[in-house]
């Protein structure tokens, strides 16, 4: 692809209700979308063509160092200028090279899934190609597991699982903290039976000195305890690992394919959160997929409460084979009143993976502006 404009626009989003986790609440998801338009190359020669991406970097560096101020300074002042030259050097940037372009920058991954992401989806739009084709998707549609913020009681945590079950969801998972974790799982198995699919995350809330006390998690049957420690305790993960019988899945410590390798390497995780903004891209989680496929670890999809552009490219990761567990794929109503693209629903359980060209998807003008806080040009001159 030759670039020849990128739009980054500043987003905030109104969320339907407040989304608690061990680290935050938020009321507005402030997110980043990247609009790049240049021109690919075709056996007929140049097409025009124009590909959206999305950083799920949070607003503030809660989740992850990264946050959505810096990462419009960091696509700005330093990832699209190292584009620039490459272009001005008369190389073109494809999307499978945009990684290797800027692996001088070190981290700044969702930054730079972000703009990987935008490439991607111009070049499959061109050439009428889907992401899920492009990936090696085996399904059409994907089942949907929905995240549960920490409540002001267990009443209105019972409530709110209700209503997701009643909606249709296939697997409830519960943000857990210290003082909120073993009377919210219970209370949910005490309502709602056995055979709910159910999980919790902690995002990295606990210590190994909490080991005797999750390990109490293990009477109710959990798919998956999630992120339980710090990002940087992959040693520690491994001697919680065998200190409880609920398998442990990572999120915040797999941030490439080598952390995953590594993570397996130690028994770290027996099960992969792969979200593609916190590892750099959708080329690096697929790499993630197939590394955790071969060693037979899980992986399911993990969400960043992504806008209708990352909802569908997460939708079409998740139909791969490897995906074997529901992932955080919900309806977009799941978080906001209007989305920027059409609305995502929940048929029968399941999202419905975009078969159109590129993310299949792309935003309703009006959508978009209703929720621009800022949009600039940014493409070197
Ligand atoms: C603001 S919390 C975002 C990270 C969190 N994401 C979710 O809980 C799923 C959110 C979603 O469904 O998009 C996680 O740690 O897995
Ligand atoms: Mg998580």
């Amino acid at each position: 692809m030759l670039i020849e404009s990128v739009e980054l626009r500043e987003l905030r989003l109104p969320l339907v209700s407040p989304f608690t986790t061990s680290f935050s609440t938020q009321t507005e998801r402030n997110t980043l979308v990247l609009r790049v338009a240049g021109s690919v190359p075709t056996p007929n020669g140049r097409v025009d063509v124009v590909g959206w991406g999305e950083c799920v970097a949070l607003g503030e560096p809660l989740y992850s160092p990264e946050y959505i101020d810096g990462a419009k300074r960091m696509i700005q002042l330093y990832l699209l200028p190292m584009l620039a030259r490459v272009q001005a050097e008369g190389r073109e940037v494809t999307a499978e090279t945009v990684g290797a372009l800027l692996e001088k920058v070190v981290g700044h991954r969702m930054a730079k899934a972000a703009i990987e992401m935008a490439v991607l989806d111009a070049e499959l739009r061109a050439r009428g190609e889907s992401f899920a084709r492009y990936f090696g998707a085996t399904r059409t549609r994907v089942p949907a597991g929905v995240s549960v913020g920490i409540q002001p009681s267990v009443d209105a945590l019972l409530g709110a699982v209700g209503g997701y079950l009643d909606e249709g969801y296939v697997r409830i998972k519960l943000k857990i903290q210290p003082g909120w974790d073993l009377a919210p799982v219970a209370a949910v198995r005490q309502q709602f039976g056995d055979e709910v699919l159910l999980q919790v995350d902690a995002n990295a809330a606990y210590t190994l000195a909490d080991a005797q006390h999750l390990r109490r998690l293990d009477d109710y049957g959990l798919l998956l305890i999630e992120q339980p420690l710090a990002e940087d305790d992959l040693v520690q993960h491994a001697k919680l690992a065998t200190a409880m019988s609920t398998p442990i899945c990572l999120d915040e410590s797999i941030e490439s394919a080598k952390d995953a390798a590594d993570a397996i390497t130690l028994g770290a995780a027996s099960v992969i959160n792969i979200k593609p903004g916190r590892v750099g891209g959708y080329l690096e989680a697929k790499r993630i997929h197939d590394l955790s496929r071969a060693h037979g670890v899980a992986v399911w999809c993990g969400g960043m409460l992504e806008t209708g552009l990352g909802r569908a490219a997460n939708a079409a990761l998740a139909a791969l084979d490897g995906f074997s567990l529901p992932g955080d794929i919900s309806a977009s109503d799941r978080f906001y009143r209007e989305d920027i693209t059409e609305p995502f629903v929940l048929r029968d359980g399941h999202i419905d993976v975009p078969q159109g060209p590129g993310l299949g998807v792309e935003p309703i003008p009006e959508n978009l502006a209703r929720v621009t806080h800022d949009t600039q040009e940014v493409w070197p001159a």
